[in-house]
């Protein structure tokens, strides 16, 4: 296969000078790296053993005149940040130098995409392991570049859910966000009111009916282990006031009326409201958030908050007034969809945007106030949008979105009336009310999360250059997601190598 060009990295790096000659992986190659950076070479070699059947030894330093990839922590300077990274490649050998495990990771991740494509079967293959010789300096232009799975519509079960953080840390994004409860199920185990689960995240709760169960707190946590691994970070979302569906079928006494609704397994929204009035809604509502505090080690813990149609635009604010704190006295930063910056409380929280517009006045006002904000444009990055009207799954309400879609926009210049200093990044949302299996996610979310990764971590785009190179190093990620098995939607934009 032609050798990989120092260049071809998804995302795009900051610097690349190609120079000197290929370094090459072998049986004798050893992995070198002090105890702290342990984690991150334990992944590097997870990552290699596979597809050469090397034994990849680490050593805390390689012996000398042994081909080493060395991981080097610690001093690689300031403007690298805590993500970026240096990567320099030898015929003695390969350096990661970052600040921290958190950059050693980035740097590895593009070091498997310097390797051929082979690398990543899972059964050895014999191939000349070579890197392309030459220098990358790398680091963020976002800090938040997340992915949204939604559990609620249907239930995708811890080991997918790991495989998606798999796939999506490959790409350096570093938040994984998980909407855990809606109308039709609730997803996430609450000890002091049981029953959201085992009533809401029965079988058949879910679109369709099908697509039930719930993660238990050991599944979450062991799911927040795995992620942190992988330098990715879990927020939960609990949608609120609007949503509520689900608990309020285990929970009657939280309706105004008493009286539960029936299950929804149908993909209606914006006909169900916590009842604003009644002061158990308040203790729901702070036991849920104490629970899931404790189970997350993240910043961030969104409370929903879009399409409350039931609920009265007094009320809303009502809500929000009580409830926004609440997430900030258990220690978490509120985060919520676009319509909480209608609150006053919203000063200290962050704003997802999933509008279509180029304008947002209310967000603007709120932004104006500190509301920080992430950038989700439905007609952009969502990842449940059919690619053209012959998409077999997802929906079609926000538009249709090619990779060319969901590349050609800009993140932090996208709402005129919101500064980029105000914009913490960009996520993916990918709503599941049609897609049930691991194979359904990866076909909607790939190759498109690709491009919403870039545009989070790339130097600003500049089209229609920079979109010639992203389609190119794309089609040249192709047989990456094959050896993967990742069932990746072949867009006819692409050439697919
Ligand atoms: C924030 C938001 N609320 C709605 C909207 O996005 O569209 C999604 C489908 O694309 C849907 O699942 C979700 O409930």
């Amino acid at each position: 296969p032609p050798a990989v060009s120092l260049g071809s990295v998804l995302p795009a790096p900051v610097s690349v000078r190609p120079s000197g000659s290929a370094f090459r992986l072998t049986a004798g190659t050893v992995i070198a790296a002090p105890p702290a950076a342990r984690p991150v070479a334990d992944r590097l070699a997870a990552a290699l053993r596979p597809a050469t059947g090397y034994r990849l030894p680490i050593r805390a330093h390689a012996p000398a005149g042994a081909p080493v990839i060395e991981l080097s922590p610690g001093h690689a300077g300031a403007g690298l940040g805590a993500e970026g990274y240096r990567l320099s490649v030898r015929r003695s050998g390969v350096t990661v130098r970052a600040n921290g495990n958190a950059g050693l990771y980035a740097g590895v991740q593009t070091l498997r995409q310097l390797l051929p494509a082979a690398i990543d079967a899972s059964t050895p293959r014999h191939v000349r392991w070579t890197v392309p010789g030459g220098d990358i300096v790398d680091h963020p232009r976002f800090a938040y570049r997340g992915a949204m799975l939604d559990e609620a519509r249907h239930f995708h079960t811890p080991a997918e859910i790991k495989r998606y953080i798999d796939e999506i840390s490959r790409f350096k994004i570093n938040y994984l966000h998980l909407h855990l409860a809606d109308d039709q199920g609730w997803r996430i185990q609450i000890d002091s009111w049981p029953r959201l689960a085992t009533v809401g995240g029965a079988p058949g709760t879910g679109v369709d009916g099908v697509g039930g169960g719930y993660l238990t707190k050991a599944d979450y946590r062991d799911l927040v282990r795995y992620a942190a691994e992988r330098f990715v970070t879990i927020v939960p979302e609990i949608d609120m006031p609007g949503h509520v569906n689900a608990a309020q079928v285990a929970y009657p006494e939280l309706t105004c009326d008493g009286v539960a609704p029936p299950p929804r397994t149908d993909t209606e929204v914006g006909y169900s409201s916590l009842c604003i009035g009644k002061e158990i809604t308040y203790r729901f509502v702070e036991d849920v958030i104490r629970e899931l505090a404790a189970l997350t080690p993240g910043p961030y813990l969104h409370i929903g908050g879009d399409e409350a149609h039931a609920t009265t635009a007094a009320d809303y604010l009502t809500f929000e007034r009580r409830v926004l704190p609440l997430v900030r006295k258990y220690g978490k930063t509120a985060y919520g969809w676009n319509e909480i910056s209608r609150s006053p409380s919203a000063s200290d929280a962050v704003a997802q945007f999933w509008g279509l517009d180029t304008s947002d006045p209310a967000l603007a006002a709120a932004v104006a106030g500190g509301t920080k904000v992430v950038m989700s444009p439905a007609n952009r990055a969502y990842l449940d949008m059919k690619y053209d009207p012959s998409t077999p799954l997802g929906l079609s309400w926000a538009a249709y979105i090619e990779v060319q879609d969901a590349y050609g926009w800009d993140p932090g210049t996208r709402l005129t009336d919101v500064p980029e200093s105000a914009v913490l990044g960009v996520e993916a949302p990918l709503w599941s009310e049609t897609l049930r299996s691991i194979d359904d996610i990866e076909f909607m979310a790939f190759p498109r999360l690709a491009a919403i990764a870039e545009l989070g971590w790339s130097p600003t785009r500049s089209l229609p250059g920079d979109w010639e190179s992203f389609r190119a190093r794309l089609g040249a990620y192709g047989p990456r997601w094959a050896h993967q098995g990742v069932d990746f939607y072949r867009s006819p934009q692409i050439p697919w190598a």
